[in-house]
């Protein structure tokens, strides 16, 4: 009886802080701003609101309380931010468990999540750097293909009007151009935050993520926009499941990301595509979205996360292209017969699909670091698995290696020993498009050529003179 009068007495008033002394108010936001963190500015002040939530995650390990006050939600992410950058750990502090806990359920309870400082603005000034330069040196040249209408279904049309974004896929290694490593670095922190939401979520969801595509960077130019579309529509899947976009405009570059319900009749929310955003949505109709005309030069880097079944099914199926064109091989002529060719991409501009030999296995990191050299404690990183190795034989005569190996069954990182030096190669179909050599080898910019014979596959490198 006196419990419920006394609920009665206090009502909306947010939750208690769970230590009995709260914290100096002034003195504490003080500090936050010397935090090299941002906080969202499209909330409410920060004086307004996180001196309410930060009592909430700041003492309570990594689990969060239940049943949060629903008008605390929105800076839960921003106070677990300022949590862990407290703690030196502002570079992973969306890997600990309440932060990962916090993404899962946005993503899962609104279809989308905002995420600022994915990156720290070291990291985003980087890719920046070398997204510009790349789109500087013309690496972007192609006019993007467009997925027309609001569901995704016909991919065949090319419509200015629809889409003007300039587009190049990339793999994230030193050879295609990274040569600051920005955006290795990207793609390992994601692959890493995703696999671990997969210990938060149950359900078709994350679970069945088990490889990503290349990076699409896309540049707008003034004017450029993208109408409202979903990336994974209509009768055929495509097997993309997660869409993660990666936002690279330190100014006003107009451009945002406007999210509808589903349906595409009620808008959600409008994002700016500011520096070292990401956003995060699920690929199928429960997100349409649009691009809203840029008026700056606006880029953004995107990679879509596919459903193993469902991607493999569309493959078999015919909906994702098998390769990227081999190169004139004799010995390939009856393997090119047997490949669907590229007829989506008649006028030479560039797949917006990402074809098989776009498409690589997650490969997660187990020892995210942090800036400070604090090593973050990470003990539940489980899940991680090293690349798939493959035996191999290496011949070699005076032109080039002959790397011979079973024809792994789906798309596969591998590593090959090559004259004693470790080689990766990241191989797609039967083409092998990236290569690292590791030990103190020179990079080698040369694009191998890939035979396949009764199951054995040849690789064969040309040495570099
Ligand atoms: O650049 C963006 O913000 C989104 C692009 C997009 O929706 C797409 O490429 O499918
Ligand atoms: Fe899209």
């Amino acid at each position: 009886m006196g419990k419920k009068s006394k609920k009665k007495s206090t009502p909306k008033q947010p939750p208690p802080p769970p230590t009995s002394s709260p914290p100096d108010t002034a003195k504490l936001m003080q500090l936050i701003s010397t935090l090299p963190i941002r906080l969202t500015p499209s909330l409410p002040q920060p004086s307004n609101l996180l001196p309410s939530v930060l009592p909430l995650v700041l003492p309570l390990g990594e689990t969060l309380p239940q049943n949060i006050n629903s008008n605390l939600k929105p800076w839960l992410l921003t106070a677990l931010k300022v949590k862990y950058a407290l703690k030196g750990k502002e570079e992973w502090w969306m890997i600990f468990d309440d932060s990962l806990q916090t993404i899962s359920s946005e993503l899962h309870e609104n279809n989308y999540c905002v995420i600022d400082d994915f990156l720290t603005w070291k990291q985003s000034r980087i890719i920046q750097k070398e997204v510009e330069e790349a789109y500087g040196k013309g690496k972007l040249p192609d006019l993007g293909v467009v997925t027309d209408g609001r569901d995704g279904s016909n991919t065949s049309s090319v419509n200015e009007t629809v889409r003007g974004d300039y587009i190049g896929w990339f793999g994230p290694t030193k050879s295609e151009g990274w040569s600051e490593g920005g955006l290795v670095e990207y793609v390992t922190k994601l692959n890493t935050v995703l696999d671990q939401m997969k210990r938060f979520t149950s359900g078709k969801g994350l679970q069945n993520l088990v490889h990503r595509s290349r990076a699409m960077v896309t540049c707008y130019p003034p004017g450029g926009r993208y109408t409202k579309h979903v990336d994974n529509g209509g009768k055929t899947g495509n097997g993309r499941r997660l869409t993660a976009l990666l936002y690279l405009n330190s100014s006003e570059v107009a451009g945002e990301l406007k999210v509808y319900e589903r349906g595409g009749e009620v808008v959600k929310e409008v994002i700016e595509p500011s520096l070292g955003r990401v956003v995060l949505f699920w690929s199928d109709e429960r997100v349409p979205h649009e691009v809203l005309e840029s008026c700056g030069e606006r880029f953004c880097v995107t990679i879509w996360f596919f459903d193993g079944e469902e991607w493999e099914k569309a493959r078999e199926g015919g909906v994702i292209p098998e390769s990227t064109k081999l190169e004139d091989d004799e010995e390939d002529d009856e393997v090119k017969k047997n490949e669907p060719s590229l007829q989506h991409d008649p006028n030479n501009l560039v797949r917006r699909e990402p074809a098989t030999s776009d498409v690589t296995p997650m490969v997660v990191s187990n020892e995210p670091f942090c800036e400070k050299g604090v090593e973050p404690i990470l003990s539940e990183l489980k899940l991680a698995e090293s690349k798939p190795s493959l035996d191999c034989v290496v011949e070699e005569n005076e032109e080039e290696y002959l790397v011979k190996l079973p024809i792994p069954p789906r798309v596969a990182d591998m590593e090959v020993e090559c004259d004693g030096r470790v080689l990766t190669l990241t191989l797609s179909g039967f083409e092998v498009y990236e290569k690292v050599f590791e030990g103190g080898i020179e990079e080698a910019e040369v694009r191998a050529k890939v035979s396949k014979k009764k199951g054995i596959m040849t690789v064969k490198l040309p040495k570099k003179r």
